[in-house]
């Protein structure tokens, strides 16, 4: 059912410190931080040759970022994004298989302007799941 690696999320306490960071030591391609509100988060995205890293940081009060860097203030890995052809197809198998959808089950557009959704963490050994239709 999954395809390539889309993304491998990041969540940082300072935003403007990673961005440095990635851009200066490690000399990788960084992007402009893009707010998306209805997903409670600021990323930016960064180009490697073969995938991308995001950098997730809080956005307004419900945020899932938030949360996570109280239990992790020095940040951690969030989630992995694999890519699906078809996500409403992927997503009803993994029902039937007994995974867990998180939210209300619908696929919400991403950063890419894709549909997306998300898998419990418990549900896959501990590691949240991104979908991407792509
Ligand atoms: C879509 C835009 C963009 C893009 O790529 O296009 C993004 O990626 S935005 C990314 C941010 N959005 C999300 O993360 C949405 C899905 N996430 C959630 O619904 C929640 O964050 C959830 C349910 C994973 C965790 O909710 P909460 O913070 O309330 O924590 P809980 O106490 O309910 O957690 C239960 C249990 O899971 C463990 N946990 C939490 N987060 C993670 C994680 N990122 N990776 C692994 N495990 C995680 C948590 O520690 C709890 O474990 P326990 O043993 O019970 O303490
Ligand atoms: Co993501």
């Amino acid at each position: 059912m999954i395809g390539r690696l889309n993304h491998v999320a990041i969540a940082v306490p300072d935003l403007e410190a990673a961005c440095a960071q990635y851009a200066g030591p490690l000399g990788a391609k960084v992007g402009a931080p893009q707010d998306l509100p209805e997903h409670g988060v600021t990323v930016v995205f960064i180009e490697l040759p073969n995938t991308k890293i995001e950098l997730l940081y809080p956005l307004g009060d419900a945020s899932p970022i938030a949360s996570f860097l109280e239990k992790s203030p020095a940040g951690g890995m969030h989630h992995i994004c694999y890519e699906v052809p078809d996500i409403l197809k992927a997503r009803d198998q993994l029902i039937s298989d007994g995974a867990r959808v998180l939210g209300d089950g619908s696929a919400k557009i991403g950063a890419h302007g894709n549909p997306v959704l998300f898998l419990h963490p418990k549900d896959f050994q501990g590691c949240l799941i991104e979908l991407e239709q792509v």
